[in-house]
């Protein structure tokens, strides 16, 4: 076999899930990888930002310790990096799945839409974090879950203490949904656009379908 070749013989696929906080992707992102594993893929859950020791330690920082923008933006692609090149390309090389919670649009909704973070900068550090022998790495799905701002408040209660991001107002998650937004219209055919309001049943329905849809899973 040659170096090149996937060892599952078909080509590794990357699939990112969105939303603003409470939106429900954790409810779903295991399922999905429970679904593609019974049509026979190696899958790989992963997380953004985390996913190597060395990025979930930048989680850590990026979730709880006061910072300003530039230093958000700069850590949150720092662990990117390491991610990618430590998990998700060793992953897509040998022809596995890759299921992420969460990925660059991520950065362009919250760094880029919440905080109001120059989007010149963030294009750059997309270009240098995620250029590679085969061009610009991005998913090849991206499932996005919309919901408004204030039901997805209403979904996070008050369960936890929240986060760095959690703890913001409505109007800092309607600008991260409008980012989102944003990044679908730009790149349409990469998104698949879940009508996250629904029930569970009708929201997972809306994955399956749009998934099955695709001709490698
Ligand atoms: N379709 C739904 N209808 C009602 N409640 C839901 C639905 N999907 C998820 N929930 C509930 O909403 C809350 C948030 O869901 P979940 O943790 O999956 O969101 P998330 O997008 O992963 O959030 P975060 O990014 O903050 O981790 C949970 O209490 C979950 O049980
Ligand atoms: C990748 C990425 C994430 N964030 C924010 C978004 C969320 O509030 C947290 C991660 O928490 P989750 O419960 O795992 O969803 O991090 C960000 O601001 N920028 C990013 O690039």
């Amino acid at each position: 076999m040659s170096p090149l070749q996937p060892s599952s013989g078909r080509p590794g696929r990357f699939i990112s899930f969105e939303g603003i906080d409470g939106a429900g992707k954790s409810s779903h992102i295991e399922a999905l990888a429970t679904w593609l594993r019974a049509r026979g893929h190696e899958v790989v859950l992963t997380r953004e930002p985390g996913g190597t020791p060395l990025a979930e330690r930048l989680r850590e920082l990026v979730l709880h310790v006061p910072m300003d923008p530039l230093t958000e933006a700069l850590l949150v692609f720092a662990a990117r990096r390491d991610h990618l090149v430590q998990h998700i390309e060793p992953a897509l090389a040998r022809g596995a799945l890759v299921l992420c919670d969460r990925f660059t649009d991520a950065s362009f909704a919250y760094q880029g839409g919440g905080r109001g973070f120059d989007l010149a900068v963030l294009n750059q550090l997309e270009q240098w974090v995620q250029s590679g022998p085969a061009g610009l790495r991005q998913p090849d799905l991206t499932v996005w879950f919309e919901l408004p701002a204030a039901t997805a408040a209403e979904r996070r209660g008050a369960a936890r203490a929240p986060d760095r991001f959690e703890a913001q107002d409505l109007a800092f998650f309607e600008r991260v949904a409008a980012g989102y937004a944003a990044r679908c219209a730009a790149d349409p055919a990469r998104f698949a656009r879940v009508d996250a309001s629904l029930p569970r049943e009708a929201v997972w329905a809306q994955i399956e379908a749009q998934v099955s849809a695709r001709p490698w899973a």
